[in-house]
């Protein structure tokens, strides 16, 4: 397929590009779109509203980094508000000027401080899954989710690679966050005491060296987020447990902090990306960075192929991940039908320094998709280029 010079220089050019990649991508991925016409009663936070999905009023947001956010992550007056589980998502409230970004966790979560800084003033929706997030979006309960997606010590967050397969929203933008982690337990309670240490499995990993440094050779366990960590040591009045988690959930769940700054590296980030229904326009205007995810059935030096249409171009990659291809372990591979397991295979995502607006982008997607059996792109949207220094990321 071609790209006419110049696609991505208005709303519908671009949207048709995007289209005609999404339509192979529909012959082949199951479709998870769950929003329907049917009318749905809302139970978001404890507030039931009706509502019919097709008459939720749309609050236009024309640019990203314009809706707010502040809501749940800077206001300690607010109450803390419970995440949304699997069940609150048939509900789509009616909703104001206010952006309403969902992220995984509870206030307190670096996640949640992620949307804050995507969205100034935004009011975050806690969720209890990657899952919920993307769906709260697809059902109009939120108008954005911000995800974590890649971490500087940890590296990749792998759920949600593939749940951007699955789900249909599209890839708005991308904040950086410092991630500083603290040693949380209750008043009184001193390291010695300790027998287990819990957070997100990304969060100990983090700091697994320094907690070995501090002496805490004690079990580690694994829990959906760091301030949901806090949050149960200080509800189950732990005295045996501390939890990984950030300052501010020090804070919300009166927690002491035995040990500041306990990640192994003081330059720790995690990247973020912000998830929509609908695609932005790509610009030329400011550095932009196009995420794709492909595969491929057959051919030899077919990654190598994909990747020289962009270094031809001079277009940088800044990531390239595999994860493996759910919806087919099994082939058939020959006449007679007989099935050979065939495993092993991978969906390749790649992301790289150029924006759809960008005559060398689209040049060089139409050339990995000759070389490709499924190619989309997931979105084109600015690269976050704040200057960050170590600080606390609370
Ligand atoms: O548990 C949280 O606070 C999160 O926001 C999740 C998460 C992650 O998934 O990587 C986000 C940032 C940190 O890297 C640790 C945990």
């Amino acid at each position: 397929m071609n790209f006419p010079n110049g696609v991505g220089s208005s709303r519908s050019d671009w949207q048709s590009s995007c289209a005609i990649l999404a339509s192979k991508v529909v012959s082949q991925e199951q479709p998870t779109d769950k929003a329907g016409g049917a009318d749905h009663v809302a139970a978001v936070n404890g507030h039931k509203t009706a509502i019919d999905l097709n008459l939720v009023p749309i609050e236009k947001v024309s640019e990203e980094n314009d809706g707010g956010c502040g809501g749940n992550s800077n206001n300690n007056n607010k109450p803390v508000s419970k995440p949304l589980t699997i069940t609150d998502l048939s509900p789509a409230p009616m909703h104001g000027s206010q952006l309403r970004v969902a992220y995984q966790g509870v206030p307190g979560a670096y996640s949640e401080a992620a949307a804050g800084k995507a969205y100034p003033n935004c009011e975050a929706i806690p969720c209890d899954q990657f899952e919920v997030a993307f769906q709260a979006v697809e059902l109009w309960i939120a108008d954005r989710a911000v995800l974590p997606i890649e971490n500087s010590l940890g590296g990749s967050i792998h759920r949600n690679y593939d749940l951007l397969l699955r789900h249909r929203l599209h890839i708005v933008g991308e904040v950086q966050l410092p991630v500083h982690h603290c040693l949380l337990a209750l008043p009184g309670v001193r390291k010695e005491y300790l027998t287990r240490v819990i957070s997100h499995p990304q969060a100990l990993a983090q700091c697994e060296l320094t907690l070995t440094k501090l002496g805490l050779n004690v079990a580690r366990e694994a829990v959906d987020d760091t301030a949901g960590a806090a949050e149960y040591v200080a509800a189950h009045n732990l005295r045996d447990t501390a939890a990984i988690a950030s300052a501010r959930a020090a804070d919300l769940y009166g927690m002491n902090i035995l040990a500041d700054g306990i990640q192994d590296d003081s330059s720790n980030v995690t990247r973020f990306v912000m998830l929509a229904r609908e695609p932005i326009i790509p610009r030329t205007d400011r550095p932009f960075k196009t995420s794709i995810v492909f595969a491929h059935d057959k051919g030899t030096s077919v990654l190598f192929k994909v990747l020289s249409a962009f270094a031809f171009r001079n277009i940088s990659l800044t990531k390239i991940e595999s994860r493996p291809h759910r919806n087919r372990p099994i082939r058939l591979v020959d006449d007679a039908n007989v099935g050979t397991a065939k495993h092993f295979e991978y969906m390749f995502y790649v992301d790289f320094e150029a924006s759809m607006a960008d005559v060398r982008a689209q040049n060089a997607l139409a050339e990995v998709q000759e070389f490709t059996s499924f190619l989309r792109v997931l979105g084109s949207y600015p690269m976050d280029m704040t200057p960050w220094c170590p600080s606390r990321g609370d």
